[in-house]
């Protein structure tokens, strides 16, 4: 049977497993089937997506799958932990920025010490729709981060509940799913936030979920661009500066924890 290097690592608690395949010829046709087996969490190494590692022109690309072996356009714990790999394993240079190729475009990242920042481009701030647990109904407002969300303010992060099935939406405003944040204020630019993610379910992190947040809070706010906060996850805490040229940045820390070989 095959043996295949496999990393583990994870942003902020969000889990990754990375399969370094830098000319394209290990993994093939990656099938949904075998990432779900990767990302189980008993009868496999377990993670809330597959980090695939290819190398692309004279740079990089990241192909994401979350944990059910759907496809996203961008996951943005996922690159900071992509840049982590490259930086450890010598493939690029912690001193440079690094350019990453997504399903959503290129993104830079930039390292320093332990926490590793992405440029996530610029945001959308689209309508709102409603979401819904049982026996709570919000308002949401629609963030495209490159891959769709829905941000709801709440009273408490505990009225989102055990958070085992998808969130009610709208699926007229997102035909292909939603990942759906519950905030809650904790201060001044300060927010904390659960989120459940589309292909994943509850995640302990999600790094373009509190780009979302961090930019519903700020128009919510009366801010906007050039404006900063700090947005806490049940995994850590992430920053996110809305700069004045309009993009959004995101950083914390990423980490590899562990290497070895699997013939999942
Ligand atoms: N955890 C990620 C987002 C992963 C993709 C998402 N579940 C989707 O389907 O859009 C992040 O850190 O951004």
């Amino acid at each position: 049977m095959a043996e295949y290097e496999f990393l583990k690592g994870h942003g902020t608690e969000n889990d990754f497993v990375l399969l370094p395949d830098l000319d394209g010829t290990i993994h093939g046709d990656l099938s949904p089937e075998r990432v779900r087996a990767l990302c189980d969490r008993r009868a496999g190494i377990g993670g809330d997506g597959v980090l695939r590692v290819l190398r692309r022109g004279d740079g990089w690309f990241m192909d994401y799958r979350n944990s059910d072996g759907s496809l996203s356009e961008m996951c943005g714990n996922g690159i900071r932990v992509f840049a982590r790999y490259l930086v450890d394993a010598g493939l690029a240079d912690p001193a440079q920025p690094i350019p990453v190729d997504t399903r959503d475009g290129r993104k830079v990242l930039t390292v320093d010490g332990d926490l590793i920042t992405a440029d996530m481009g610029t945001p959308r701030v689209l309508g709102e729709s409603k979401v819904a647990v049982p026996g709570h109904t919000w308002p949401a407002r629609h963030v495209d981060m490159g891959n769709p969300h829905a941000v709801a303010f709440v009273d408490s992060l505990d009225d989102a509940g055990p958070l085992l099935d998808p969130p009610e939406h709208d699926a007229a405003t997102y035909p292909d799913g939603v990942n759906v944040e519950f905030v809650v204020r904790r201060g001044e630019r300060h927010v904390a936030m659960r989120v459940h993610e589309r292909g994943s379910g509850e995640t302990r992190s999600c790094g373009t979920g509190a780009c979302a947040v961090m930019v519903a809070a700020a128009v919510a706010d009366g801010l906007g661009p050039g404006s900063a906060y700090r947005v806490d996850v049940p995994g850590g805490t992430l920053t996110v500066t809305w700069t004045d040229d309009d993009r959004v940045l995101l950083t914390g820390p990423a980490v590899i924890v562990a290497r070895g070989t699997t013939s999942l």
